[in-house]
């Protein structure tokens, strides 16, 4: 931890770079840095005119992408993140911003401006902390930039139009890739060469420094730091996530600092107070002689240690209906919503407690009343309710779980373990009940309509006529998609046990476009024909040879230019990551033959069947989205 010891102080926090560049991504991820990568739907469309200067305009750009992203996030999802980081380059070259070229007549003409000059590389970046206050996204913006001069030299019609042909143009700003091909074009670069590829890291390890180790009082005139600060001076700090480790109490300190209108009071009481309890300025001794940064707290490691009993608390709150007994009422003691459940009131004041604590209920001197999300997300009846998929997590993951480590050394589900008998066929098991079948779609229906918009939006589907969603269960993706494309003719296609349960599910109210409903088996019967074939959460269920199977038939009903669409978790290609997805991928083991996959091990599957052109996008929500068409 001694080279970075300021992105250490990251650890262990929900971290989301809002950004598609796959650049900084690699840069991020090269230093050690754990995140998840949610890339901004911000279009960067910002009046161009109205900024004094080019860098004001990357900056705010940056900052618009974060937000856009911590918003997102905190809408869809129960927990918001901690960290968003957004960023933004551009090329400027007399006085003109350069952006990424549009077409390879618009890279032709931004590079033939670059040709034997010196031009600026500025790359805004905003580093929003977020947290959330009676439901509301609190946000905190600290925003810089930086700026690198290139210059490039004299290049020909010929290398230029050859360089363009490369295509290594089109996603950069200023049409050019200095880490690549481009590099051939540069005669110097004056500066941090990180950020013309993308990201300014020491200029961002020196923001983290400023934000997370406030100078010492004797210097706090003085706030901003020349250099990362030195490693000598990091070995006495803490690396822990203990309480003064916290961004807002440092904030604080440099909100102080900023305005310059606090009394030297309110900064010595601030220092004081840090220094006791990080060891900041003085590294205390316990009385064994260990210093008190040794002895940090494996914050992480007792959070995931924890992590069951917040599972199971939020598991039997919603068994017991507590949610939906809270939904629109005010706020109620334990003793009533016990005598109210059959439940006793010691233990139900427990839960409650822990609800609370956990930010699923809010707590009062009255009682207790459902959050905003708890009404949203908690309650039975709620539209976009997870309470399905959550009773099915107790009922049928969680047994499932229990067994993992029998997983693990075999390899293979655990299901005759976790329930005494051994299911033939996946499916099989989910519908040997009429109770267990409606719980499992239950829970497709929930995942499915949370995530129905954004697998539905990732990609613009205006140029398909007809879908056939293979395995689309109770059809809440197939309603999303015929409410966005009013053209589009959709076809859910699964098991007959599956169709002759789905009235339950379908949307009332006010009429929508027609889904139609067919049964089959996608193993044995003939697909019905569709423009686009959906696999939406199915692939990860099978292994690679039941997926070659399927693909094959896909690819042979498929005519040129039809496509498939697929929604999965997808993971990065080293699986190290997004554990949120590789966790997914355990739970695929415990209960299925198949696994999670990432984006090249499904690029390679539909290669191999003629699909090509694959396209994949993360979306931020729970599933991501890949777009291939058959040549
Ligand atoms: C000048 C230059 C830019 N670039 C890249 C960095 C950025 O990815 C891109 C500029 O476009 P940006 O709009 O800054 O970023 P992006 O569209 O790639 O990703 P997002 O908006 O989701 O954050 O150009 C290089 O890779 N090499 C270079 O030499």
């Amino acid at each position: 931890m001694l080279l970075n010891p300021v992105l250490g102080k990251l650890v262990g926090k929900r971290v989301v770079l809002a950004s598609a560049s796959p650049r900084r991504q690699e840069i991020l991820t090269n230093v050690g840095l754990r995140f998840e990568v949610v890339p901004s739907w911000f279009k960067e469309t910002l009046e161009k005119s109205l900024f004094a200067a080019p860098y004001e305009y990357a900056m705010e750009t940056a900052k618009q992408k974060a937000l856009e992203v911590a918003n997102r996030m905190h809408v869809k999802h129960l927990r918001t993140p901690d960290v968003v980081i957004g960023a933004d380059t551009i090329v400027t070259v007399d006085e003109q911003i350069l952006e990424k070229p549009v077409d390879k007549q618009d890279a032709y003409r931004m590079l033939s401006r670059l040709s034997g000059k010196e031009h600026s590389v500025f790359t805004g970046v905003a580093i929003i902390h977020c947290s959330s206050k009676d439901n509301q996204l609190e946000t905190d913006v600290t925003n810089f930039y930086e700026e690198t001069k290139v210059k490039f030299s004299d290049l020909s019609e010929e290398l230029l139009w050859e360089y363009i042909h490369s295509g290594e143009p089109m996603d950069k700003a200023g049409g050019y890739g200095i880490q690549a091909l481009g590099g051939m074009l540069v005669e110097y670069v004056h500066g941090d060469f990180l950020n013309v590829v993308g990201f300014p890291l020491n200029h961002f390890c020196k923001k983290l420094a400023e934000l997370y180790y406030p100078p010492p009082k004797h210097n706090i005139q003085h706030k901003k730091y020349d250099s990362i600060p030195s490693v000598d001076t990091f070995e006495n700090l803490s690396d822990g996530e203990s309480e003064s480790s916290n961004f807002t109490e440092h904030k604080a300190a440099s909100k102080l600092d900023n305005s310059g209108m606090c009394s030297s009071g309110a900064i010595y009481n601030y220092e004081n107070s840090s220094s006791v309890r990080t060891g900041f300025m003085v590294p205390l001794e316990n009385q064994s002689g260990v210093s008190e940064s040794a002895a940090k707290l494996p914050s992480k490691i007792l959070e995931l240690m924890d992590g069951f009993r917040a599972s199971k608390a939020l598991f039997v709150a919603c068994k017991l209906k507590i949610f939906d007994h809270l939904k629109d009422k005010g706020p109620l003691k334990a003793v009533d919503i016990a005598n109210e459940i059959g439940t006793s009131v010691c233990g139900t004041e427990r839960l409650l407690d822990a609800c609370a604590a956990l930010g699923l209920l809010e707590k009062t001197s009255q009682g207790y009343r459902n959050t905003d999300s708890a009404n949203t997300y908690l309650t039975s009846d709620g539209e976009y309710s997870l309470h399905g998929y959550i009773i099915h997590s107790n009922d049928h993951v969680w047994p499932l779980f229990t067994n993992l480590e029998s997983a693990v050394k075999e390899g293979s589900r655990q299901n005759h373990r976790a329930f005494g008998r051994k299911a033939e066929d996946l499916f099989k098991d989910y519908y040997h009940s009429w109770e267990v079948k409606q719980r499992f779609m239950a829970a497709m229906h929930s995942i499915a309509h949370l995530t129905a918009r954004d697998v539905a939006t990732a990609f613009d589907l205006s140029q398909f006529k007809s879908a056939c969603d293979l395995g689309g269960c109770t059809g809440a993706l197939a309603h999303e998609l015929v409410q966005i494309y009013p053209n589009l003719k959709v076809t859910v296609f699964d098991l007959p046990e599956v169709i002759a349960n789905i009235s339950y599910f379908q949307p009332s109210g006010q009429c929508t476009a027609p889904v139609t409903f067919v049964s089959g088996d996608f193993f044995k019967d003939n697909l019905p024909e569709a423009d686009l074939y959906i696999l939406s959460r199915v692939l990860h269920d099978w292994s690679d040879e039941k997926i070659h199977v399927l693909l094959s038939k896909i690819s042979a009903v498929c005519k040129p230019g039809c496509g498939i669409l697929l929604a999965e978790m997808v993971l990065d290609d080293e699986k190290k990551n997004r554990s949120t997805a590789l966790l997914q991928s355990l739970n695929m083991l415990v209960q299925t033959e198949g696994k999670e996959r990432s984006g090249s091990e499904y690029r390679g599957l539909l290669e191999q069947h003629g699909f090509t052109n694959v396209k994949i996008r993360l979306t931020g929500n729970l599933l991501d989205v890949i777009l291939c068409v058959k040549t």
